[in-house]
């Protein structure tokens, strides 16, 4: 299969080489990103030392800074079974823009919402990009529990393709299965999409909560509930509760909450260590989509009538309206509910 990944980043470099390595498939891969410098140093030192360090490249992948549309003109002999894209959440709209006119396969990795286009209009989650970019596309999203680094090493890892298109999951699946690598296939786009977005802000407050030394117990309560409240804004967009035990929800809401690579983790553990957003986003050197999802999460949820208590007080944190211990205080200081989702 000739894949294409958009956006070169940790993840996309990672899931690059592994669909590069897979020798059972024999892929043929090109990684595309913007900056024209950073291609040429990939290409003559096969790393990617700016954002997967120490990741050398199989020999099936190829780096390139072509013009986008070119690469996908169907009259380019040279065209794609598939083209992932790889860019944060701020590159998805664009991105789908370029390559709307593609008769390839479609898929990307982002977790998060969009920022609002406008004051008012709702922030959408990428299945809603697509509806009003290029809703023709046959296309996917790959999710799940999954640190760049440990891919790109070949440490055993599980993912989900979660597409309504059938053709576009089993496409997603032979692209990227393999012994140290198995993807699982779900139709519930919706509810992969609500939990790798959702976790980003979940996991800024276990590492607000871990960063405060609030113990074990207050870690696996935000867990819970966190867990909870991620399906009920799930099921209110139309997805089923089932999803949220899966890959993209249980396992990617533990990993990112729990693992110390996890950037939104460490966003939280640089705030409950005094820093400022600024800050802790500066010494990151790479996307923490739950800083700029979580606004919008709270937004959708709330004209929804969704009640997220944890995603308010991490909107409040991040918003400078609550000092970390508040944030506390406003959490454990509500009255007790019924433990449902
Ligand atoms: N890193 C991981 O372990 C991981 C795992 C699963 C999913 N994700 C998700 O994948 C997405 C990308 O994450 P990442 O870790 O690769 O981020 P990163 O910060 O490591 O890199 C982001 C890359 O995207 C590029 N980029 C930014 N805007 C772009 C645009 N408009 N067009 C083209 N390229 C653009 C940047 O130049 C950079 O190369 C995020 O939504 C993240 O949540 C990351
Ligand atoms: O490092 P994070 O917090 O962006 O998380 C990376 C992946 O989404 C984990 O599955």
């Amino acid at each position: 299969m000739k894949i294409i990944v958009i956006g070169a980043g940790a993840w996309g470099t990672a899931l690059a080489i592994s669909a590069a390595r897979n020798e059972r498939q024999a892929h043929a891969v090109t990684l595309w990103a913007r900056d024209a410098v950073a291609v040429q140093q990939m290409a003559a030192e096969r790393v990617n030392h700016r954002y997967l360090p120490g990741c050398g490249f199989p020999p099936a992948l190829n780096v390139t800074n072509e013009d986008i549309s070119k690469l996908l003109a169907p009259s380019d002999g040279r065209s794609f079974d598939l083209v992932i894209i790889a860019t944060p959440m701020a590159g998805l709209r664009s991105t789908l823009q370029q390559v709307a006119q593609t008769q390839c396969t479609v898929a990307w990795l982002c977790k998060g919402f969009e920022a609002p286009l406008e004051p008012g209009a709702p922030g959408l989650l990428g299945y809603e990009v697509l509806q009003s970019v290029a809703p023709h596309l046959q296309a996917g999203v790959l999710s799940g529990p999954s640190f760049a680094q440990e891919v790109a090493a070949g440490q055993p890892t599980a993912l989900v393709a979660a597409s309504p298109h059938e053709s576009v999951r089993r496409l997603l699946v032979e692209a990227f299965h393999s012994p140290e690598l198995r993807v699982y296939a779900n139709e519930d786009v919706a509810g992969v999409e609500v939990g790798g977005a959702v976790k980003n802000v979940l996991a800024i407050a276990t590492g607000l909560c871990d960063g405060l030394h609030l113990g074990l117990n207050a870690r696996a309560a935000l867990i819970t509930r966190g867990l909870a409240e991620m399906t009920r804004l799930g099921i209110a967009l139309g997805a089923k509760a089932e999803t949220f035990m899966g890959l993209s929800g249980l396992g990617d809401l533990v990993l990112t909450a729990t693992g110390d690579l996890s950037r939104n983790r460490k966003v939280g553990q640089a705030l409950a260590a005094n820093k400022t957003l600024e800050q802790a986003v500066a010494e990151l050197g790479h996307v923490a989509e739950g800083v700029y999802s979580a606004r919008t999460v709270w937004q959708r949820a709330s004209t929804l009538g969704v009640p997220m208590p944890i995603t308010q007080a991490v909107v409040g944190l991040l918003d400078g309206q609550l000092k970390a211990h508040q944030a506390v205080a406003a959490l454990m200081g509500r009255g007790p509910v019924s433990e449902v989702y």
